[in-house]
């Protein structure tokens, strides 16, 4: 089966070389497209060192609107979602992310940190459902693609799916591997108003 990964990334020149040198050229994958949510560093240059699909969007208008972007374009009869900030990523992550799909042992996994940084794991442990680390069967991509959706809400907008549809998932432990958090990336500050953004998506999707 085909494989496509789409990668949101906004802002993450320091860091998109960490989740692309280690599945790119990858015989397991078929496709990778990254789609640049209106960065305004060199995101698109150093993703254009690789031989992967690159979408720049003019403006930057949130992850979930960028990973839909991804997914309207995208191929592949399995789909796998990755952040673009992660540390430690492999090629074996990967596999164990799309395996179960292969086999229809479940529609979707979901990828849950272990053994990488403590306050990673924390985070995950407690939240595992907001995992931006995924794999999916593509019978979901239009239930996905019409889903209303924005900013940081496209992982509960899924948590929604998967139990309003009654969808099959699997979490996948993924081991050392971790990702970096908005106070490292945008300083104490920035990270912590960006946080408070990203509950604010949250919240609102589930009022909604
Ligand atoms: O407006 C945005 C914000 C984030 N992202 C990407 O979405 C993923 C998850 O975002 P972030 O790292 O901010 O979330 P965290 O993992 O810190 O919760 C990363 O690949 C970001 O580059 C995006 O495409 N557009
Ligand atoms: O793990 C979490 O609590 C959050 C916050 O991560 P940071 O510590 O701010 O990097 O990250 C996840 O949640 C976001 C919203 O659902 C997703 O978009 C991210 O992909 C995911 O890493």
């Amino acid at each position: 089966m085909k494989v496509s990964v789409v990668v949101p990334a906004y802002n993450e020149e320091q860091r998109i070389e960490g989740v692309l040198y280690p599945i790119y050229n990858n015989p397991i994958i078929d496709e990778i497209i990254v789609v640049d949510d209106g960065s305004t560093d060199k995101t698109s240059q150093v993703v254009r060192k690789y031989s992967v699909k690159l979408i720049t969007l003019p403006q930057n208008n949130g992850k979930a609107s960028a990973v839909k972007k991804g997914l309207s374009l995208c191929k592949g009869e399995i789909i796998v979602l990755l952040d673009a900030d992660l540390i430690g990523l492999t090629a074996n992550h990967i596999v164990e992310l799309v395996m179960p799909i292969s086999f229809a042992e479940a529609e979707m996994t979901i990828g849950v940190f272990k053994g990488g940084r403590v306050i990673t794991d924390m985070a995950q442990k407690i939240a595992p459902n907001l995992s931006g680390q995924r794999a999916f069967n593509r019978s979901l991509i239009n239930d996905i693609l019409n889903m209303d959706t924005s900013g940081y809400s496209m992982e509960v907008a899924l948590t929604k799916l998967i139990r309003e549809k009654n969808i099959s998932t699997k979490k996948i432990i993924l081991s050392n591997i971790s990702h970096v958090t908005k106070e490292e990336k945008l300083g104490l500050i920035k990270g912590t108003h960006w946080r408070f953004l990203m509950y604010k998506d949250i919240v609102k999707y589930w009022l909604s």
